[in-house]
C-alpha cells in the first residue's frame, strides 16, 4: 500500500448563497497522478484554492502527510511542499527565465543577510547551489537556450515548462497544475504528459491536477474526480470513469 499524501475531507466552500463545493473527499497517494474533472463551473478551482491556500475553506478538512493543512495561508501550504501552477500562467514577465527560477528559491536559503554583506563561504555555497539547481531545471525543461530572454517574451509552451520549473525547484512532494494544456499545441500537449510521468517518476512525487483536455486526462491519470454543481459524482480509474453514465450525463446533458 502506497503512503497518502493528501486527503480531503468533506470540503465545503460557501461564496454568499452558493455553495461552490460541496462535501468534496478525495485522497492523493505518493507516485499518484489524480484529476479533477467537471464542466465548466463545477467547482474543480474552488478546491485547488480550498487546498493550496488561497481560500479558507467553510467546513471540512484537508491534510498534507497526516499535517493539517486547513487554513493555512499559502506560502505556509508552499513550506509544506504542496506548490501549484495557475490557469493564468504566473511569473516575472520582466524577469528574465533563469531569474524567475533564482528568485523562487529565495524563500528557500536561509542565507542570512550578514553572511551575504561580508560574502562568507557559507553564503557563496548557498548562492551556487541555488545556480545549479536553476541551470539543471532549465534543461530538465528543455528551456535552457532561453535562460537570458524576459519570461514574458517566451513562447507560450516555454512559460507553462518554466512555471513548474519554477514549481519544482522547490522541491515539493506534491504539484498541483490548474490547467496545464490550456493553450498548448497537440505536440506540446504529448511533450506535457510524458513530463508529467518523468516527475513522478524520477521525484517520486504526486501530481493533482484539473484539466478540460480528455485524452491527457485519460492517457496520464491513475484515478479520476469528477465534479458536478459543486458535487464530487464519481471517483475511479479513467476507464471506470468514461463509462459512467453519471459522467457522460453531466457532461452531454440530458436528452
Ligand atoms: N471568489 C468567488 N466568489 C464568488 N463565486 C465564486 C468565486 N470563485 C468561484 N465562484 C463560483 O463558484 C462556482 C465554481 O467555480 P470554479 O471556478 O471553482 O469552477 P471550475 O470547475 O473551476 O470551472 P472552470 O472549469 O470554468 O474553471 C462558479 O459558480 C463560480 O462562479
Amino acid at each position: 500500500m502506497s503512503a497518502t499524501v493528501l486527503r480531503v475531507d468533506s470540503l465545503k466552500m460557501r461564496f454568499g448563497g452558493l455553495l461552490a463545493v460541496d462535501s468534496v473527499s478525495l485522497q492523493v497517494q505518493q507516485n499518484e497522478v489524480f484529476a479533477i474533472i467537471g464542466p465548466n463551473g463545477a467547482g474543480k478551482t474552488t478546491v485547488f484554492n480550498c487546498i493550496s491556500g488561497f481560500y479558507k475553506p467553510t467546513e471540512g478538512n484537508i491534510d498534507l502527510h497526516g499535517k493539517p493543512l486547513t487554513g493555512l495561508p499559502s506560502h505556509k501550504v508552499a513550506q509544506r511542499g504542496l506548490v501549484r501552477t495557475f490557469q493564468n500562467v504566473r511569473l516575472f514577465k520582466k524577469l528574465t527565465t533563469l531569474e524567475n527560477l533564482l528568485v523562487a528559491q529565495h524563500t528557500q536559503h536561509e542565507s542570512n543577510f550578514l553572511a551575504g554583506l561580508l560574502n562568507l563561504p557559507s553564503y557563496r555555497r548557498a548562492e551556487r547551489k541555488t545556480m545549479e539547481a536553476a541551470l539543471f531545471w532549465l534543461d530538465f525543461m528543455g528551456i535552457r537556450q532561453y535562460a537570458n530572454r524576459e519570461a514574458g517574451t517566451l513562447a507560450y509552451g516555454h512559460q507553462r515548462r518554466l512555471e513548474i520549473a519554477r514549481c519544482m525547484i522547490t522541491k515539493p512532494t506534491l504539484l498541483l497544475l490548474d490547467e496545464p494544456a490550456a493553450g498548448l499545441n497537440p505536440q506540446e500537449k504529448k511533450d506535457l504528459a510524458g513530463l508529467i510521468n518523468r516527475l513522478r517518476r524520477e521525484f517520486d512525487m504526486s501530481v493533482l491536477l484539473i484539466e478540460h483536455d480528455m485524452s491527457l486526462i485519460m492517457g496520464i491519470s491513475d484515478r479520476i474526480l469528477v465534479m458536478e454543481h459543486g458535487k464530487p459524482i464519481v471517483t475511479g480509474e479513467p476507464d471506470v470513469v468514461r463509462a459512467d453514465p453519471r459522467v457522460i450525463k453531466a457532461y452531454l446533458g440530458e436528452e
